[in-house]
């Protein structure tokens, strides 16, 4: 295969590969489970204008958000395409009956096909829309999609919803985020709280940005997979089921969420709220007994472990010779010292001579360095280290791209190394300065080539006028308030 996802094929076959991302593979699976209807693929641009202009298709059914899938001018051209999940596994086929292009690129459009051999484990215990529909009771069914773990507040406001209108609950776990299993578990450990028979299942539901369109597109899912009713903090126009907003249940006295008409003012008890929730899940302290069971918790806590068990990066940016490379030994050093977690160091030098082999200086190929060493950082993280990388990563887009890759599994500071560029080449430790300054080297930073200084810097530190040691102690100090690590005093 070549390096753009694109299979040679035979001359005529009009057939190509495509990866999809984690966030098209869920609408592809929706759409092969039956979890769109009556979508049965990508949107061609005809539909898309008339969802984008009256939120209708445009046979007139109500749909609120356009599923469409972005792909490469090649892609488009193709006559089919195989979707394939990050591994390179068959997934599903486009017919691409449709293809299409707006301002924002090309789109492949026209039904998907499964092949027949699903590779996602959750996938392949995950029942289609129409077998859930099918074992469901008669009568009504309520659902709810939760995207957080349900506690006892939410739990008691499902019961008495379902009390009320008599109805079976249908409970769909959203599985977007970076541990969709996590959450799954989490609601499967709220089984014993929900009303007896209760249904559970899985679906790859992202959110979409639009608040309302994403709750809208949720009805029409809750409804595929039987809902008839549904609760939702938004009211809906058009809701393919009945939307009810989740009624008022408070703690009282007793510690029981009970319904607020129910319970006097004087004899209510507050909520944890969200930031003191993820304050004590940060410390790995316990969930009070009357927020949530034990089992609920622990499922909780797996998601959101403490900092202390989590990885974090420090992306040291700056010019040639700001005194990245130097502190970031010196921060390894001082960790190694103190802290628990295993420390990489991704240093400009090492990293261009293995993991980079062959880049040079072009924009391009500082871009593939930078985001090379943010992947390598994000799984250290992901396993609990800390990864400390001192490239002089010049452009925002790429420093952007490591944070985002960082930041969904665990910490991310980034700080600019903002030696002036005179004190940089005052000390010209490689000669480098005055080889570019002679015209010798081309596209050298600071002097041929751009630096855009970050607006989004957690620290910066002029190492002109800091001593080694003060700068590391306010990368440390930096990481122990937001909690990444302990207290201790350097020698
Ligand atoms: N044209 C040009 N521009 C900048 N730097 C150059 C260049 N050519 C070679 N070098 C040496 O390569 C080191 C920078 O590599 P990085 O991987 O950190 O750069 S980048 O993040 O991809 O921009 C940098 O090392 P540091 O001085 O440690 O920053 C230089 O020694
Ligand atoms: N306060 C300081 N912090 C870091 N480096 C300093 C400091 N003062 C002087 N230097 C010197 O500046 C140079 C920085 O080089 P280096 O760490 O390789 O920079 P970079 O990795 O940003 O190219 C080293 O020779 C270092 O000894």
């Amino acid at each position: 295969m070549s390096a753009n996802g694109m299979e040679p094929g035979c001359p005529g076959s009009r057939r190509v590969a495509r990866y999809l991302e984690p966030v098209e593979l869920a609408d592809v699976e929706l759409l092969l489970d039956g979890a769109f209807p009556p979508l049965r693929g990508f949107l061609a641009a005809d539909e898309v204008d008339s969802v984008r202009t009256r939120q209708r298709l445009r046979g007139g059914t109500p749909w609120p958000e356009p599923i469409t899938l972005r792909v490469s001018d090649e892609v488009a051209a193709a006559e089919e395409i195989e979707l394939r999940d990050v591994e390179g596994a068959p997934v599903a086929v486009l017919r691409n009956e449709a293809p299409w292009r707006d301002e924002s690129g090309a789109y492949a459009a026209g039904p998907v096909q499964d092949v027949g051999d699903p590779s996602g484990v959750l996938r392949r215990m995950r029942p289609s829309a129409a077998d859930v529909r099918a074992k469901l009771p008669p009568g009504p069914v309520l659902g709810v999609l939760p995207e957080q773990p349900l506690h006892h507040r939410e739990l008691a406001q499902v019961r008495e919803l379902a009390a009320e209108h008599d109805a079976h609950v249908l409970v769909l776990p959203r599985m977007s985020g970076p541990r969709p299993e996590l959450l799954v578990q989490a609601v499967l450990a709220a089984e014993p709280e929900l009303p007896g028979g209760t249904t559970i299942v899985p679906v790859p539901l992202v959110r979409r940005t639009d608040p309302k369109r994403d709750a809208l597109l949720t009805a029409h899912v809750a409804a595929a997979y039987g809902a008839t009713h549904l609760i939702s903090e938004h009211p809906l126009e058009h809701a393919p089921l009945e939307v009810l907003e989740p009624p008022e249940v408070v703690r009282d006295q007793t510690d029981r969420w009970r319904p607020a008409a129910q319970v006097a003012p004087v004899d209510r008890r507050p909520d944890l709220s969200a930031e003191r929730l993820r304050e004590l899940l940060d410390r790995g302290e316990d969930l009070p007994g009357w927020f949530t069971t034990p089992a609920i918790a622990e499922q909780q806590r797996r998601m959101h472990p403490p900092l202390a068990d989590r990885g974090f990066t420090v992306l040291f940016t700056g010019l040639s010779g700001a005194g990245k490379s130097t502190l970031a030994r010196a921060l390894r050093d001082e960790l190694n010292r103190h802290d628990h977690r295993a420390v990489t160091l991704l240093d400009g030098d090492v990293v261009r001579r293995t993991l980079c082999e062959g880049l040079g200086f072009s924009a391009e190929d500082r871009s593939r360095n930078v985001r090379r060493i943010g992947f390598v950082a994000a799984e250290v993280a992901r396993h609990g280290g800390a990864a400390i990388c001192a490239p002089i990563a010049p452009y925002h887009d790429d420093r952007d791209a490591v944070r985002r890759m960082v930041a969904e599994v665990g910490g991310f500071v980034l700080v600019h190394v903002a030696t002036p560029l005179g004190e940089c080449e005052r000390r010209d430790r490689k000669g480098l300065y005055r080889k570019a300054r002679a015209g010798l080297l081309p596209d050298f930073t600071g002097v041929s080539a751009p630096y855009e200084i970050p607006g989004d810097a957690d620290l910066v530190l002029d190492t002109s006028g800091l001593s080694q040691d003060e700068a590391v102690g306010r990368v440390v100090a930096l990481l122990r308030e937001q909690g990444w690590v302990g207290s201790w005093t350097s020698e």
